[in-house]
């Protein structure tokens, strides 16, 4: 299986932005270091935010991460008690800590305050006791390997920073493949918490919470307004982000309808699998459209362009060069047609088909005193003409 980095973008945006931030706090110190008192006191309610905001938008994972923080929280600023034997046992609270976030990045968002939670909350304990138990393993383990005499083999090696490289390797290995805004954010987590421990962060530690905390809850609402307004397949904005745009337009505007030609057929041919790649495929070469046009996914196989001040003259030439681009488009899919026996022993045959699909498309202009549903609508039976017509085809 090929490696894909989907999760670039998102990985580099979160480390930025959080580098950003601890950058400005660090740089700032001099204004704010007499509000600490004040900061310390917002942080309170910034961690019932963050616990109950998290859950309410079922992202209880992030709710999870900062009761854990809270704890940390409390016993280091000596509000619950326990600081000297987390002294004492720093390796091992270190540890939990890498632990549980890699738990929390595997795990799946479920309800908090349900037997799935319950379920989690138990998980953290058991992750929290393999720690333990990894801390007594890794004594043994270095007095087996010890006469080895292997260079820079030391106890801490074993103990430390076998987990540390091989858990951040697992979470950096996540939030490269997926494009998910929480899962980098448990990794900044996870490069603020083994900082922690190395004592590498100069900032006091309830300005280190303030940033964490303000990230996940940033991290809540951005996530939140994608689901909303993102289709989740195509990745283009969704018919909501359409019915926002319509509010904000002037009074000319052009809108297009396209729909997928013949789609029934082809998802009753290959299959609903890949019917959705095809799809994807059409919106990511739609999502390519000039001409200031913007798109969206109207819903099913239907996608609608507006171009905001345009007449529709102004935007025929750059539709015909989308359905064209479509047109000619040569879609590589993996055929599930079943094999017989003698060809799955003979491993010759094939499982790559190049399939191609069209798209019709309706253009309507606004006119005066029209709505843009009425121009919607309009835009709409020029595509039921498009499809009359012969498919494949522009229609006014
Ligand atoms: N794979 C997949 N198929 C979808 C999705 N949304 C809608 N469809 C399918 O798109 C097809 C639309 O079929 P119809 O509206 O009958 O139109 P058509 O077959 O494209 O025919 P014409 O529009 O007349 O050219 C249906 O089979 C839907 O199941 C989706 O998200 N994924």
């Amino acid at each position: 299986m090929i490696f894909k980095l989907e999760g670039f973008k998102t990985t580099l945006w979160s480390a930025l932005c959080s580098s950003l931030a601890f950058f400005l706090a660090f740089y700032s110190f001099n204004y704010w270091q007499n509000k600490v008192y004040l900061i310390e006191q917002v942080l309170l309610g910034l961690f019932l935010v963050s616990v109950v905001f998290s859950a309410q938008f079922s992202r209880s994972r992030f709710s999870l991460l900062t009761i854990l923080w809270l704890i940390y929280y409390l016993v280091e600023s000596q509000w619950l008690p326990g600081k000297a034997y987390f002294e004492s046992e720093n390796e091992w609270v270190y540890l939990s800590g890498i632990f549980s976030l890699t738990l929390l990045v595997f795990i799946k968002d479920r309800g908090l305050l349900s037997l799935h939670g319950l379920l989690r909350v138990f998980s953290l304990v058991v992750v929290i006791l393999v720690a333990k138990a990894w801390l007594f393993i890794s004594v043994w383990l270095f007095a087996y390997l010890q006469p080895l005499t292997l260079p820079y083999l030391d106890i801490l090696l074993i103990k430390i920073e076998v987990p540390l490289y091989i858990l951040g390797i697992a979470i950096l290995y996540k939030s490269l493949s997926t494009p998910n805004l929480l899962v980098s954010s448990i990794l900044t987590s996870f490069v603020v918490w083994s900082l922690l421990y190395k004592q590498q962060i100069e900032l006091p530690l309830s300005v280190t919470m303030t940033l964490l905390l303000l990230q996940y809850i940033l991290v809540v609402v951005i996530d939140s307004y994608y689901l909303a307004y993102r289709d989740e397949l195509t990745g283009l904005a969704s018919r909501r982000s359409l019915n926002q745009l319509a509010l904000s337009l002037s009074r000319k505007y052009t809108v297009a309808m396209l729909d997928i030609d013949h789609f029934k057929k082809f998802n009753d041919t290959y299959g609903h699998d890949i019917g959705d790649q095809v799809l994807k495929l059409v919106a990511a070469k739609l999502a390519q459209v000039k001409n200031g046009g913007r798109v969206f996914r109207y819903g099913g196989e239907e996608f609608t362009v507006v171009f905001p001040r345009k007449e529709s003259a102004d935007t025929l030439g750059e539709l015909e060069r989308l359905r064209q681009a479509i047109a000619d488009y040569k879609i590589t899919i993996r055929h599930p047609v079943r094999k017989t026996k003698k060809e799955r022993d003979s491993k010759q045959s094939t499982t790559y088909k190049t399939v191609s699909v069209t798209i019709s498309i309706g253009v309507a202009t606004r006119q005066a005193k029209e709505s843009f549903e009425q121009t919607l609508k309009r835009a709409d039976q020029a595509l039921y003409r498009a499809k009359k017509a012969g498919r494949n085809k522009v229609s006014e």
